[in-house]
């Protein structure tokens, strides 16, 4: 394939550059960063997606660094370790303003320009993750999949990882217990337990286990001093136990008094940066800016995440969540903090909000935290419901725009965007919107 020199423009949503060479050919480019010229090598020509590889950079930016992690090359994650922190932060608001005022909405392209804030940066760039999910290939070597792959590059320690998680993963590589388990394995979790310090496996297993697996567990759980629990899910089986994760937030001045403490079951959903979930929280605190006679309605609410510290200064929180563990987790989260004014209810979102119209419910304040898909298709009922604001917390800018376009529709006014980096080293960015009803 032919090699030809290339400006990068700019990062689209997803980590690629867009390049152009001289005949104005678009090329998308991994590995570069805006303002750069690079060589490149052909690698697919399809239509609205050429891509090649860089073969080398021929004018770095100033703020290209050595990539730190030894798996870079190779590892399919991590996609933005060649930049500097500040320029990872500037790249990813680019990527959203740009997408703000690709949208075609006068509205969202003046909010590119005029609200969209800084994102808020980590506390901590490396070694922020509470868990992580390794694969297991055919090949049995267990690591992350190497880019555009289902090979996986094994993995001994994970610049990402809390270093308890590269610990306990070091320990467990050389055991014949675990490499027996790695037989049967699809993928391994490994989570850390910030509270109590302790390490849990969640075995994504091809079968039930049997008595030796469960003792190869067993002997695992017996040498390894952090690994306190060993679980096995999979095709119509759970062996989960109940243990549970916790994590602790502390007092969010001036919307909390007290030190919560959040605990959700093994598989549940939780933030990955713990320490950045703090900062995440008090944003969404800031924005609800509730009083004790606000009632607030915390849609995706998890395992109440947002709904604990909201119920401290609010008069009620109704939350909603689809997952029963996730419920579960909330109910006993808010006993454990002495809440009485808190409800949590197990139902499909569109649904429950159809309902709570119907019912003519109203809330002073509405949270929206959903996954990567967004809430396609809620901005009518959201517009019934919703007295005053909402609070729109997204991890996918693209299903952040199409959802703000729908609300802005439905008599919504976009206040406030705060992009909140959760995830160094990678081009994932979540953002925190706050909407006004008209
Ligand atoms: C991004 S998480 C947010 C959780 C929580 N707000 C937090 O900060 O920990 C999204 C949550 O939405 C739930 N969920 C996804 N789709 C849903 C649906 N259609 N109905 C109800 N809950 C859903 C998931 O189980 C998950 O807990």
């Amino acid at each position: 394939m032919t090699s030809s020199t290339y400006h990068i423009e700019k990062l689209l949503h997803g980590g690629l550059g867009l390049g152009r060479n001289e005949d104005k050919q678009k090329m998308l480019i991994e590995g570069v960063i805006s303002g750069e010229t690079v060589a490149a090598k052909i690698q697919s020509l399809k239509k609205n997606r050429n891509t090649a590889v860089a073969t080398s950079i021929i004018e770095p930016s100033s703020e290209r660094i050595k990539a730190p992690c030894q798996y870079y090359k190779q590892c399919g994650g991590c996609d933005f370790q060649h930049m500097n922190y500040p320029r990872q932060l500037q790249e990813k608001q680019a990527i959203l303003k740009d997408l703000l005022q690709q949208s075609g909405n006068t509205i969202l392209q003046e909010a590119a320009t005029q609200i969209l804030n800084a994102p808020l940066p980590s506390p901590s760039q490396t070694h922020y993750r509470q868990r992580i999910r390794l694969q297991v290939d055919n090949k049995q070597t267990l690591g992350f999949h190497k880019r555009r792959s289902h090979d996986c590059v094994a993995i001994e320690s994970c610049l990402l990882a809390t270093p308890k998680i590269n610990d306990c993963l070091q320990k467990l590589l050389p055991q014949y217990a675990f490499n027996k388990l790695l037989n049967q394995t699809e993928t391994v979790e490994i989570l850390f337990d910030p509270d109590s310090s302790t390490v849990t496996l969640l075995i994504q297993f091809k079968r039930k286990p049997r008595p030796a697996d469960k003792q190869h567990a067993q002997d695992l759980i017996n040498t390894i001093s952090e690994l306190t629990n060993i679980f096995f899910i999979g095709d119509g089986f759970s062996v989960t136990g109940n243990a549970s994760l916790s994590f602790t937030l502390p007092p969010l001045v001036p919307h909390t008094t007290k030190t919560v403490q959040l605990s959700l079951e093994t598989g549940g959903f939780c933030q990955v940066n713990v320490e950045q979930n703090t900062n995440l929280v008090k944003t969404v605190l800031d924005f609800c800016a509730v009083t004790k006679k606000d009632t607030i309605l915390d849609l995706f609410c998890g395992m109440g995440n947002f709904s604990i510290p909201l119920a401290e200064r609010s008069q009620s929180v109704l939350g909603i969540e689809g997952q029963g563990s996730a419920i579960r987790s909330a109910i006993r989260n808010s006993s454990n903090a002495g809440q009485d004014n808190t409800i949590f209810k197990k139902q499909p979102i569109h649904a429950a909000c159809s309902e709570l119209a119907k019912a003519g419910s109203l809330f002073d304040c509405i949270i929206l935290d959903p996954p990567r898909q967004g809430a396609p298709g809620l901005a009518r009922v959201l517009s019934a419901l919703c007295r005053k604001r909402l609070v729109y917390i997204s991890c996918d800018p693209v299903t952040l725009c199409r959802d703000l376009e729908d609300l802005l529709q439905y008599g919504f006014v976009i206040k406030k965007l705060q992009p909140i980096d959760m995830f160094p080293q990678t081009h994932h960015i979540e953002t925190v919107a706050l909407l006004e009803t008209a």
